[in-house]
């Protein structure tokens, strides 16, 4: 059995990862932090784990109770892992690490973003970013994993096959957002309560939201230079899920359009590309780890609409999470990541 810990378990990946895990049988779950919570038994916070983590209690962050996992998975909020990621590391254990901690690999440009030092920049070649589609072999060799963002995997997995093969003008690419309110994390917060975030929605970061470095420097990645990225992401009165309306502009006759994305995600197993005309539906991939794809070509004219859908607790977080650790330690890519969406 692989030995795992969890660096913030109260939140909602964190609890999100005990859903998934309490399903994947090569994984034993050593050791849970919460500061607030030590002590408190897992499934009296979280009563929907009755019956799977009896014994299981949350504990303080002790990095030596945590070295002695193969790996450790950070679900805290940005600057935690960059604090302790080294001395795993170090110490021979795993780091794959939902936040944004590792993502950009400039770390000029992230201070610039997220507003605060840059805590170990020493670590930034050996990260990698952990999108299947786009890294999986760099993923089997990786020592830490940066987990993407929720938007950036909704967003690149729906533009990747058009960038990878120069079909739109990578200058003037689109990408209109909406997500659920468990993006914003448990901790309470105004915007979230229900009074806020119910029969109401809004935009939010229109100037400039810290996923837009994150998803140009992927797309730049695909398309082989810069990418002039509009991306506008919303608050929607629904729980869980992502849904991202991406238009881009073609460069010319781009074929078959369907058959390109068919073709592209043909090998991956938590991609599905729907059959021509669809509109895929966030509750379609609730609790699920996966991305649901259409393509769009309004008019046979010059525009592409691109729908992507996702959870983004689970292919936005914690299930691309363990479909990584799948990958590190040589698993079945499924195990722990089977489960179909809830409907409704
Ligand atoms: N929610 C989402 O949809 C997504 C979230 N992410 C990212 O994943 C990370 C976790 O998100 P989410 O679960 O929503 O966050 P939450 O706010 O729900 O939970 C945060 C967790 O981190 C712990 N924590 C907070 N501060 C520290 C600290 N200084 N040291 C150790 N533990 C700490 C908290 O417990 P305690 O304070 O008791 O220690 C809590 O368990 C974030 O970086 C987020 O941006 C990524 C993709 C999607
Ligand atoms: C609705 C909401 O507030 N969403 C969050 C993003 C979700 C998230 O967790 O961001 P990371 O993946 O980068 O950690 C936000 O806009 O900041």
């Amino acid at each position: 059995m692989i030995k795992v810990g969890i660096v913030g378990g109260t939140g909602y990946t964190g609890v999100e990862l005990l859903r998934l895990l309490a399903r994947h049988p090569e994984v034993r779950i050593e050791a849970i932090t919460s500061r607030s919570e030590a002590g408190l038994g897992v499934s009296e916070l979280y009563p929907n784990l009755r019956g799977h983590y009896d014994e299981l209690r949350f504990s303080e962050p002790d990095p030596a109770r945590l070295a002695a996992c193969d790996a450790v998975f950070f679900a805290t909020p940005h600057g935690v892992a960059h604090a302790l990621a080294g001395e795993l590391l170090e110490r021979g254990t795993r780091v794959i690490d939902l936040s944004a901690d590792f993502r950009l690999r400039d770390a000029a440009e992230w201070e610039r973003w997220y507003g605060q030092p840059h805590g170990a920049p020493e670590l930034l070649e050996g990260a990698v970013y952990g999108l299947p589609e786009v890294n999986r072999e760099r993923i089997r060799q990786a020592r830490l994993i940066a987990v993407p963002g929720c938007y950036p995997t909704a967003v690149q997995l729906g533009l990747l096959p058009l960038l990878e093969a120069g079909l739109i003008d990578a200058e003037h690419v689109i990408a209109d957002c909406k997500s659920g309110v468990t993006g914003a994390g448990r901790g309470a917060k105004v915007p979230s309560l229900l009074a806020e975030a119910s029969e109401s929605m809004k935009a939010y970061g229109a100037s400039g939201h810290r996923h837009l470095p994150e998803i140009r420097q992927g797309l730049g990645d695909a398309a082989g230079g810069r990418v002039g990225l509009t991306f506008v992401p919303h608050l929607t009165p629904m729980i869980r899920g992502i849904h991202a309306t991406l238009y881009g502009r073609l460069t010319g006759e781009p074929g078959d359009l369907q058959a390109r994305f068919e073709q592209r995600f043909a090998d991956e197993p938590f991609v599905d590309v729907m059959p021509a005309g669809s509109h895929p539906e966030t509750r379609s991939v609730k609790g699920a780890n996966v991305c649901r794809l259409a393509v769009h070509r309004p008019g046979d004219g010059d525009t592409v609409v691109v729908l992507a859908v996702i959870d983004n607790l689970v292919k936005g977080a914690s299930g691309q999470a363990v479909h990584n650790l799948n990958l590190m330690f040589g698993l079945d890519e499924h195990a722990g990541l089977d489960a179909p969406a809830m409907m409704p």
